[in-house]
């Protein structure tokens, strides 16, 4: 009777499936693939595998582009085969996401092998990061950026903190458990505020002394753990230049991948213009200061490569479209131009 009962659900739930979205049928098999190992281990054998060494993702250059090749199990089986690395690389990999025809694809961290090897058999470099996202087609940044935060995580978290004992990631790489104390570890996300503070008529910026020399960028700061993000932008302001935020307004967010994993909550905030005087955190902050729409017009157009003066200082320049607080910025012209006009 269970037998019965079952096939019958799985007809009706794959007559629903095929009534739904592309979007909703992905979501729903992704999800499965987290929920059901064996599934999850036979769709790994027609995956295709993202290469990340030591956290630096595999980039190859064709012409001026940078591609980020997909490698299918079989040429993964060819390439490790020749590096004499045993079958457990498929084990270590983790889900990062899939086609709308539902090809899996898995990213895996080669840092134990060999990378000039791997280099030369692929014809390819392993790629800082950072310099990775600036340079790739814009619609696989995203990819790349959570495909290293999961395999930092999973680099992190090799142990219990309960038992001290080695926990097991499941075939997905959507969590690992500790068979000694039954303690199941999900990745982990920080929660961040980045605020684009406004008295009416300027916007504020700030550097910190880690910058590259010259740039600026909107007030940004981990969330406190019982805080909502509202109390977050209004302490974070508080903090770090010392002024009252009267009212502020979501914007966007996105994942960012440094320090580790964290997901950057973009919000407006809007200060007194009586009381606009910046009192610096100069623990944190190096400079901040109030820019006009003239100002952000220039900076928004200047490249850190231009920004150094004869006299060694250097002129204000914003971070790259690829930030949210680039958006922010944009948003805030945007909104100011209207205004003027
Ligand atoms: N995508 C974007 O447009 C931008 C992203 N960011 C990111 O925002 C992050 C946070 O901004 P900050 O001003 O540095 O934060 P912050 O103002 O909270 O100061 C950083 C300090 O907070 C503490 N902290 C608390 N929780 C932490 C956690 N979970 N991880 C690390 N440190 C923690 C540490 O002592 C650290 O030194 C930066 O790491 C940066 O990568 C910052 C600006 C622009
Ligand atoms: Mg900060």
């Amino acid at each position: 009777m269970a037998a019965v009962y079952q096939a019958l659900h799985r007809r009706v739930s794959s007559l629903a499936c095929r009534l739904h979205s592309t979007y909703v049928r992905k979501m729903r098999y992704l999800n499965q693939l987290k929920e059901d190992d064996s599934l999850c281990r036979q769709a790994q054998t027609s995956g295709t595998f993202y290469l990340f060494h030591n956290l630096s993702p595999f980039l190859q250059k064709v012409g001026k582009k940078y591609l980020v090749p997909q490698l299918s199990a079989a040429e993964m089986r060819q390439i490790l085969g020749k590096l004499q690395e045993a079958e457990q690389w498929m084990e270590k990999s983790v889900l990062i996401g899939c086609s709308d025809e539902h090809r899996p694809h898995f990213a895996l961290d080669l840092g134990a092998l060999d990378k000039s090897v791997i280099e030369a058999e692929l014809q390819g470099s392993f790629t800082n990061l950072r310099k990775a996202l600036f340079v790739v087609d814009r619609k696989d940044s995203p990819l790349l950026a959570s495909a290293q935060s999961l395999l930092r995580w999973h680099d992190s978290h090799q142990y219990c903190s309960r038992t001290g004992q080695p926990t097991e990631k499941n075939p997905a790489g959507s969590k690992r458990v500790c068979h000694a104390s039954g303690v199941t570890y999900y990745p982990q996300v920080s929660p961040v505020v980045i605020t684009l503070v406004s008295d009416g008529s300027r916007c504020l910026l700030a550097r910190q002394p880690s910058f590259p020399p010259g740039m600026f960028t909107a007030l940004s700061g981990f969330c406190d753990m019982g805080e909502n993000v509202e109390e977050a932008v209004r302490r974070e302001v508080a903090e770090e230049v010392g002024l009252e935020v009267q009212s502020l307004r979501y914007s966007a967010s996105q994942h960012w991948p440094f320090p580790s994993s964290s997901l950057m909550i973009a919000c407006h905030a809007l200060v007194g213009a009586q009381r606009a005087e910046i009192s610096l955190d100069t623990l944190e902050l190096e400079e901040a200061r109030w820019f006009g729409l003239e100002e952000i017009v220039e900076g928004l157009k200047r490249e850190p490569s231009s920004s150094k003066q004869d006299d060694g200082s250097f002129l204000p320049w914003f971070p790259p479209k690829q930030a949210i607080a680039h958006q922010l910025i944009r948003e805030w012209l945007q909104q100011q131009s209207a205004q003027t006009a």
